[in-house]
């Protein structure tokens, strides 16, 4: 990944000279992320051939293959520009400009076709002090830097060793900020949405169902009698089985579904585009799914609602599926039980349950 885009096109230094100010930045592959904008390394490879009169400027990293130096600078430069660094690693530790006035002379004549003559590198020292890498400046004529020139490169390679460093710690604060958003989200029992996301999410899709005319759905599950199995295997026999839960419910979730602990023992399941059929559908395989699993007779209650046109607020869809959960509760648990509808008088669904398929 370049550091910076070249100005013109890629420079055949192999075959031609290439234009008076014309900068080239490079740098081995993929070290440091995007955050700060490449033109800052663009200004300063500008800067250095302003201030040396050179025509080309290099950033290049060491210790990794460099396609891009390759890739810009021909491959025969490109290794004579490596092979001067090892050279020189000593002067480069100790902060030294490296210079060769003039590469032709060092060169064997059958590699000396990128026509660059005076050569002249700044290391780039990390706060360990370890050398990572040269901002370097090439002409095509012969020459040497004044102690000036010499001194302004030097606080240039200071310059794009404070930008990496500073990228790296904004990519290394963008991960952990990540990080963070994804726990915050995340149930730390169960790793499924955890209320808060849950209630971000069930707004969301209130306001698109209501906007666009779309369904929605809800459903809330309550593991039945959960008191007695917590009391008769002990707490945590009682987490593992909700984590099971968890997994299980997760196993039958489309991908468009939000499954969510909404507390304790009781999960929630936001359904976009889902009508009341569909609804009902998934909640009983959601049932079947959890009896299946035989364990120590855990069963699921599910109360099911669907938006209508007289809910205002997410809080109505949720209130309709917790009391049709009541119901599922209250009619012998291990139930799918659909919420009264606007409209309707006595309510749909049978306190026997939703036989699904
Ligand atoms: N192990 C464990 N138990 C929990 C957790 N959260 C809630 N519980 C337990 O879940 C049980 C819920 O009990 P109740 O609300 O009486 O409901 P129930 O026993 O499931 O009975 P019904 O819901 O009426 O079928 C309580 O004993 C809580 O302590 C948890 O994170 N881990």
């Amino acid at each position: 990944m370049p550091l910076s885009s070249t100005q013109s096109a890629q420079p055949n230094v192999g075959q031609s000279l290439p234009d008076a100010g014309l900068h080239v930045a490079a740098m081995s592959g993929g070290a440091v992320n995007d955050p700060l904008p490449d033109t800052s390394y663009d200004d300063i490879i500008r800067l250095a051939n302003l201030l040396c009169g050179t025509a080309v400027a290099v950033i290049s990293l060491t210790g990794q293959k460099t396609p891009d130096l390759v890739l810009q600078l021909g491959e025969s430069l490109a290794e004579r520009v490596r092979d001067l660094s090892v050279w020189s690693t000593a002067g480069l530790v100790a902060g030294q400009v490296l210079m060769v006035p003039d590469l032709l002379a060092e060169t064997p004549p059958s590699e000396a076709g990128h026509g660059l003559r005076l050569y002249a590198a700044a290391p780039l020292i990390d706060s360990l002090g370890t050398v990572i890498g040269t901002l370097c400046v090439f002409d095509p004529q012969p020459g040497q830097l004044s102690a000036t020139q010499q001194e302004g490169l030097r606080l240039l390679a200071r310059q794009v060793v404070a930008l990496l460093a500073a990228q790296q710690k904004i990519a290394h604060l963008s991960e952990s900020l990540e990080h963070l958003e994804i726990l915050s989200a995340t149930d730390a029992l169960t790793g499924l949405h955890n209320r808060r996301a849950f209630e971000q999410r069930i707004r969301q899709e209130f306001e698109r169902a209501r906007r666009y005319g779309a369904a929605l759905s809800f459903l809330m599950l309550d593991v039945d009698f959960f008191k007695h199995f917590n009391d008769l295997h002990g707490h945590q026999a009682g987490d593992r089985m909700l984590r099971k839960v968890a997994r299980t419910l997760q196993a039958q979730a489309r991908g468009q579904d939000t499954l969510a602990r909404f507390g304790g023992e009781e999960f929630a399941v936001v359904l976009p585009n889902t009508d009341r059929f569909g609804a009902l559908v998934l909640a009983e395989r959601y049932r079947v799914a959890i009896e299946a699993l035989g364990a120590a007779d855990v069963t699921v209650s599910i109360g099911v609602a669907m938006l209508d046109a007289s809910m205002q607020h997410p809080d109505d869809l949720v209130s309709a599926a917790d009391l049709a959960l009541y119901r599922a509760k209250g009619s012998g648990r291990n139930k799918v039980i659909e919420a009264v509808r606007d409209g309707d008088s006595a309510g749909s669904g049978s306190d026997d349950g939703f036989a699904g398929g």
